[in-house]
């Protein structure tokens, strides 16, 4: 290896990975989209997103989708398959997320981790939104033949 292909590599930023996480839009029949809060001691605490998680090693999206809204809202998806794929670059961590329409669900919704959850029509009500929900957010409102503002989901 020459001088100038060690100081390139010994200077080259280390690889960030990605964290790749399943997400679930949780629709209603009227249209009506689950948001809940980050629970209190998490990056962006407070801040509104669709529920969902980290996807463990071995796990399909589906599957992590699943054990995820069991643990944080107690309720059992239906089928849920990959709808999108965004990322997003935090401070944190770089993200990869899969996002799954779900329409069919079994339970009762609960709060296990001091989050609070809000059904939400569009434009959503709630805010500060996790930027990286906005490009979902963007397609669905397109789908519903209504504008997406961004300015009006910040803090
Ligand atoms: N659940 C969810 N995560 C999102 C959304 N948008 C978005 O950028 N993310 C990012 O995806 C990552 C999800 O990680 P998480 O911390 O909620 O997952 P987790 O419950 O498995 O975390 P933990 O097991 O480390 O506590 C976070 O970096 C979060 O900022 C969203 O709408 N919903």
């Amino acid at each position: 290896m020459s001088d100038a292909t060690s100081v390139t590599t010994a200077s080259a930023a280390p690889a960030r990975t990605h964290t790749e996480v399943a997400v679930g839009v949780l629709l209603r029949a009227d249209g009506a989209m689950l948001l809940s809060t980050r629970p209190p001691g998490k990056a962006y605490e407070g801040y509104w997103e669709f529920p969902g998680g980290k996807i463990e090693t071995g796990e399909t999206v589906e599957q992590a989708l699943r054990r995820e809204l069991i643990e944080e809202l107690g309720v059992t998806i239906g089928p849920a398959q990959v709808w999108k794929v965004t990322e997003h670059d935090y401070p944190h961590a770089l993200v990869r997320l899969h996002w799954c329409k779900v329409t069919e669900w079994s339970g009762e919704f609960e709060m296990r981790e001091g989050q609070i959850m809000a059904w939400q029509q569009l434009p959503l009500q709630v805010r500060p939104v996790l930027p990286g929900a906005y490009p979902v957010l963007q397609w669905l409102a397109e789908e519903r033949g209504q504008t997406f503002d961004p300015e009006s989901l910040l803090e």
